[in-house]
């Protein structure tokens, strides 16, 4: 077929005649559309529909640029792309463009890709079949080659030739593009090879040759005729769409199946070289009559037809003509099918927007319809009301009729808008075109209130089930179901406890310190098969547990490096990218700080030399979790350490997605920081494939991170297994803060504090110690948590959290911090007075990490300041440390004595191993001193 190349006009793109023609050549063409300057944007009102647009591909620089580029062109609606790259290809720089393009995740089918001829007689064959054998996976849409060297065919010898693929193939195609046609099919049909060789002469019978040959040729939109012209230097439109096709009729004529815009058969018609030039130059249905030639639909009749679309038929002896007809229908009988009446444009809902089409013009006064066209609440109403009962359709049946109600209203708002059936699927049909995806998350006023009526529902539920434990009622007519609940209280679940600390007892006091977490018992039990089945059955076992847990299908349960290769570099903005960057180097400052520069050497006596140095842990394991938020920072602040510290293999895990991907921005941070695989896992099962080890994931030394009580527990319960041998960082649960404030403090800043934390998870807990606070003072922080919780996407979380929260009055800083103390946070913010808040930090005895002042919101610890956000919970911060660098290091000691300090020490020594009875270890000592001679 022939591939028209169209240059567009220098930006603005308004230019009639390149518009005109565009749309006339994607009747029967695809059509290369090159902007006037490589990588300019085009009208956002061209369709581009039958278009690929060239992206220059620079092999040497940032990919970002050019699949930005070539994303954006998709987005707009282009078939597809043609890749140039610069340099010319070769098989690596064709192989990594392949992996390029494979992890961009762009569809393989709209890709093309440039190759280049080196020469006339095509000298590089070789190197081009290995290019596209490389490229084959990624590259579904084509491949142009460029030959512009290509010595002149004869173009008499072509066109005259009996055999005109036998004279293309010799003088133009050769044997190599016969090779290079068959590779490029290689594996599926989809994809063509077109050749663009500007020193040959373009003809109809080059094109029906090629063509044959499963080869398109390319040629510049302005030697086709599109209007009607004379030039015999210009190729007539209607001879070159209908090149490729061959006909068996004695007449010469094309059948011509006649179609509407969804396909439905029309009838049958019959075109000519002629007919089919004129119905591209119209845009028209034009066809050949058998008895009075040159046919325009609907001359006389006015049932005209607006062409949309030529397609050729698989063996090329048969067109289909895609319209849109006016007037009565196809048929000389008046209906719109040769095929019988029908329903006007089908049935479903096509015929429902006609019939909605043609009751905006003529429902009757008074109709239900045009009540509906005309009473815009009314309508806005049924929307509305239709919307919500297909959410609450339970059974098949409920779930169609109110979809086909919602359909019917929506349809019905659409037109009394103005707009019909065709312009909402063209909405439909772009965005299937779109290739940058958009998170699709409810607003949250709609996440909000699906909770709600969730919550509704279950109490009207409970309330059905309940009479089952009454006594049986008299016979009598069953109460009526309610038919809508009382709206709730919106603030539910969003208000603390409020505890005095002067009136609560010892055993209360206690209890305040606890945290919301379920029984240790409870949760071991369910943690214990889990870890037993992994290391008994490792991948087996670690696929199918994903499967239950995290809902991914998984051929392999690990990623390698570089992890780059498994996302979309466009999925990742610069401005994450820098957010990461600027995060890290902050984290890298404050760990690389905390090596020890020397070991420390003592000599505790004259001649006793004694040395501590550290070794980094040689295979650490860093758990990021993944349940309910990816936590691209919780990756940076196990990976920085470990990588300052210098361990050799670091294992990151992390819960796959539903599609079993990751978070590109863990993936990021998993290459930054040289991590030697992803394992697609979470909870308790990555635990102990990353303690034990599987065929897959690697067993590591060490394993550190946080995560739910699952993750939690599977730590604790693999450090005492003396088959893993391996060791954890701490027990890093859910999140919690404990804020103190005072009456001076903003309740802005404290109700956001406590949220930061409230969002993580259902377990987590917050508390704010409340320091000589009036009545007032704590009920404007209550209120300010209430306000801006509500504003939270992720406020359903939030009410889990705060009902096991608690403010506690306290009426003394002194008191404020014996309370932190004894529970021990894992985030302590001291909301107050600059001055007070660093005067308090030396009383702080237990804490994970404090956060001093008005102006040292816990976020900053949480991504960016430099210190670690892995800190520990429950009141662990009583015993243990927060992530740090010596968390991924271990010490050794070393001594030396010299004779003379042996001779020093060993009195004592003799002495303390005799008070033991352990004569050995006396004699070791003697026997060097001369007070033992074996
Ligand atoms: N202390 C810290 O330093 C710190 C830092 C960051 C995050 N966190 C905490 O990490 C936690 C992350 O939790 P998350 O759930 O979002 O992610 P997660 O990755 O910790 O847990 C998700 C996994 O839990 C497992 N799981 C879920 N329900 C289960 C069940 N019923 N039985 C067995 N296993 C089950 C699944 O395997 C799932 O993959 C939050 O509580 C957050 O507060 C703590
Ligand atoms: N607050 C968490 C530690 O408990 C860490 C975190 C990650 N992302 C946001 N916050």
């Amino acid at each position: 077929m022939l591939v028209p190349i169209l240059d567009l006009p220098a930006a603005p793109v308004n230019d009639t005649a390149a518009r005109v023609a565009l749309a006339k050549l994607s009747l029967f063409a695809t059509v290369l559309v090159r902007p006037a300057a490589a990588g300019n944007a085009l009208p956002t009102d061209l369709d581009l529909t039958s278009a690929i647009v060239p992206v220059l591909v620079a092999l040497t620089s940032d990919p970002d640029t050019w699949l930005t580029a070539a994303t954006t062109y998709l987005d707009s609606g282009a078939a597809g792309v043609l890749l140039d790259p610069t340099p010319a290809l070769t098989k690596s720089t064709a192989a990594s463009l392949a992996a390029t393009l494979k992890a961009s995740g762009l569809p393989a089918s709209r890709i093309h890709v440039q190759l280049s001829a080196s020469g006339a007689t095509l000298s590089n064959e070789k190197e081009l079949l290995d290019c596209i054998a490389a490229l084959n996976s990624a590259v579904n849409g084509g491949y142009w080659l460029s030959w512009p060297t290509l010595p002149v065919a004869p173009v008499g010898d072509i066109e005259e030739s009996a055999d005109k693929k036998a004279a293309f193939l010799r003088t133009v195609a050769r044997d190599a593009v016969k090779n290079l046609a068959a590779a490029t099919k290689r594996g599926d049909a989809t994809r063509v090879l077109t050749i663009h060789a500007p020193a040959v002469p373009v003809t109809a019978a080059l094109i029906g040759a090629a063509d044959k040959a499963g080869i398109n040729i390319a040629c510049p939109a302005t030697q086709i005729a599109l209007s009607a012209s004379t030039d015999p230097a210009l190729l007539d439109v209607g001879a070159v769409a209908t090149a490729p096709l061959a006909t068996d009729r004695p007449d010469g004529l094309f059948p011509t199946v006649v179609v509407d815009a969804r396909g439905h058969a029309l009838g049958l018609a019959y075109s000519s070289t002629l007919s089919v030039g004129e119905a591209i130059r119209t845009g028209q249905g034009v066809y050949h009559s058998r008895t009075r030639g040159l046919w325009y639909k609907g001359l006389t009749s006015g049932a005209t037809q607006a062409l949309l679309r030529i397609d050729y038929d698989c063996d090329r002896d048969t067109l289909q003509f895609v319209v849109s007809q006016n007037g009565a229908g196809f048929c000389h009988n008046g209906t719109r099918s040769c095929f019988g009446a029908g329903a006007p444009s089908g049935t479903g809902i096509a015929a429902l927007a006609e019939t909605l089409e043609k009751r905006m013009v003529d429902a009757p006064a008074g109709s239900y319809t045009r009540r509906l066209f005309e009473d815009e609440k009314l309508l806005a109403a049924k929307v509305l009301e239709e919307a919500q009962e297909l959410v609450d359709a339970r059974t098949e049946a409920e779930v169609a009729g109110e979809a086909a109600d919602l359909i019917y209203f929506a349809l019905a708002r659409a037109r009394s808008m103005g707009v019909g059936l065709a312009e909402i699927e063209k909405v439909l049909d772009m965005r299937a075109r779109k290739v940058s995806r958009r998170p699709g998350n409810a607003k949250p006023k709609y996440a909000a209130a699906v909770a709600e009526k969730e919550k509704e529902t279950r109490s009207v539920e409970q309330a059905t089930v309940a009479p089952v434990a009454t006594p049986a009622a008299p016979v009598a007519a069953p109460a009526p179901a309610p038919v809508t609940a009382a709206p709730e209280d919106p603030t539910a679940g969003l208000k603390m406890r409020v505890v005095d600390l002067s009136s609560v007892s010892t055993t209360e006091y206690a209890a305040l310190l606890q945290r919301p977490i379920l029984d240790s018992g409870k949760i071991q039990a369910i943690v214990e098969p889990i870890v037993e089945a992994v290391r008994t059955q490792g991948d087996k076992a670690l696929l199918d547990l994903t499967k239950k847990f995290d809902k991914a299908n998984l051929a392999s349960p690990v990623l390698l490096p570089p992890f780059a290769q498994h996302y979309a570099p466009s999925a990742l903005s610069n401005k994450v990218r820098n957010a990461i960057d600027v995060a890290m180097a902050n984290v890298e400052k404050f760990h690389r700080a905390q090596l020890e520069p020397e070991p420390l050497v003592v000599e505790t006596m004259p001649g006793v030399i004694c040395t501590r140095d550290w070794r980094a842990i040689d295979r650490v394991g860093l758990y990021v979790p993944g349940g309910t938020a990816v936590l691209p920072s919780s990756t940076l602040m196990l990976g920085v350490p470990a990588r300052v510290a210098g361990c050799k293999t670091i294992v990151v895990a992390t819960p796959p997605r539903a599609d079993g991907s990751v978070a590109p921005e863990v993936l990021y941070v998993a290459d930054k920081i040289g991590a030697a695989q992803v394992v697609l896992a979470g909870g308790a099962q990555a635990v102990a494939a990353m303690a034990f080890g599987t065929e897959s994931v690697l067993k590591v030394d060490k394993i550190c991170g946080p995560g739910n009580q699952f993750v939690t527990a599977a730590k604790m319960q693999v450090q005492n297994s003396t088959q893993a041998m391996v060791a954890i960082d701490m027990p890093a649960g859910p999140s919690e803060v404990l804020v103190i404030a005072d009456g001076d403090s903003d309740p802005r800043f404290v109700a956001a504090d406590l949220l930061s934390q409230a969002e993580h998870g259902p377990d987590s807990q917050v508390v704010l110690v409340a320091v000589g606070m009036s009545d007032p003072e704590v009920a404007r922080v209550e209120a300010e948590v209430i306000k801006q919780a509500l504003q939270l996407p992720r406020v359903e979380i939030v009410r889990k959290c705060l009902p096991k929260s608690v403010i506690v009055r306290a009426s003394t800083m002194a008191e404020a911090v014996k309370f932190s103390n004894a529970y021990a946070p894992e985030h302590l913010i001291l909301n107050l007075d600059d001055n007070v808040a660093k005067a308090l930090v030396k009383d702080i005895t237990s804490a994970g990490s404090v956060f001093v002042g008005a102006y040292s919101p816990e976020s900053c610890g949480d991504y960016a300041s430099g210190t670690n956000h892995t800190l520990p919970t429950y009141g662990y911060a009583a015993m243990y440390s927060g992530v740090n660098t010596h968390t991924f290091v271990k010490h050794i000691t070393t001594q030396h004595l010299s004779k003379a300090g042996l001779d020093k020490l060993a009195d004592a020594v003799i002495t303390l191993a005799e008070v033991e009875g352990l004569d050995a270890h006396a004699r070791a000592v003697a026997v060097r001193v001369g007070r033992f001679n074996p």
